[in-house]
């Protein structure tokens, strides 16, 4: 299972200290590790279960770039994705950040039958180049196009007239240009009527809830420039009277943003 599913204790218990009420389950509070992973490992099993296509491609992906295969979703937050565009009843769904293409698979998973797209964005050339050979592999050319270039340009250039509004972004691209994409969603109007955007790692690993409270943080580097950068982006979107907005405490933390 992908390091995205595992929270450490630390984060589960600064989740629960100012909560009155559990906003996990109380288990996962007292639970030894072995536990938590067996009910990760037990929610994945009877979750809707991972289409074969998808699962060579996650291997694929991970002969590629171990290391960087970490930076995927799992499949038990694959089929939460495929879950939150089908309860969108999205049709024009678009991806920033789509590394091997393997969440693509799943966005385009939750579209129905025979209506609806996927667009996805990766500025680096030559994995967007492999994610458009697992998405042939996966059989799903005609649903989802993968676009080689970065986000903004591709926000900024985004065809209103050509391609309609969107009803479901998912943002999980690099963390330091949230907030810029999210201004030009919401200021250019791409984002149709009831249309959500969910946007990935809001909690950093449990790093942006420690910076909130001025904790100390073991890495001063990057990793606290990233939350900080998040702290903010997570503040400005709940000051936005444009957008409502829940903050999940799961997987890396998953901020779902509705227009108001
Ligand atoms: C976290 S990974 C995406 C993982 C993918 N969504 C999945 O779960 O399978 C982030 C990807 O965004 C790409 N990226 C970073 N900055 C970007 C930008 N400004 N525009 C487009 N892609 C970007 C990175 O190259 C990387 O492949």
């Amino acid at each position: 299972m992908m390091s995205r599913l595992w929270q450490p204790k630390s984060l589960i218990r600064a989740l629960h200290s100012s909560c009155t009420r559990h906003t996990l389950h109380p288990f996962l509070e007292t639970a030894s590790s072995g536990s938590v992973a067996h009910a990760i490992t037990y929610s994945q099993q009877i979750s809707e279960q991972e289409p074969e296509p998808f699962r060579l491609v996650r291997e694929q992906a991970i002969s590629f770039d171990a290391h960087e295969a970490r930076k995927m979703i799992s499949p038990l937050q694959g089929s939460f994705m495929a879950q939150m565009v089908r309860a969108a009843r999205a049709e024009n769904v678009l991806e920033l950040g789509c590394y091997l293409g393997y969440s693509a698979l799943w966005l385009a998973h939750g579209l129905g039958n025979d209506k609806g797209h996927v667009w996805t964005c990766e500025r680096d050339m030559r994995v967007a180049d492999h994610a458009a050979k697992h998405v042939a592999q996966a059989g799903l050319l005609q649903r989802i196009s993968v676009v080689p270039e970065p986000a903004d340009k591709v926000l900024r250039d985004w065809d209103l007239a050509d391609r309609r509004l969107l009803d479901f972004i998912f943002i999980d691209a690099n963390k330091s240009g949230y907030r810029g994409y999210y201004d030009l969603i919401m200021d250019r109007g791409l984002l149709s009527q009831g249309g959500l955007i969910v946007v990935d790692n809001v909690l950093f690993h449990g790093q942006v809830p420690q910076v909130a409270l001025g904790k100390q943080m073991a890495d001063e580097g990057k990793g606290l420039r990233i939350a900080k950068k998040l702290l903010d982006f997570n503040q400005h979107v709940a000051q936005d009277s444009r957008t409502v907005q829940t903050l999940l405490p799961v997987f890396d933390g998953l901020l779902l943003v509705r227009r108001a």
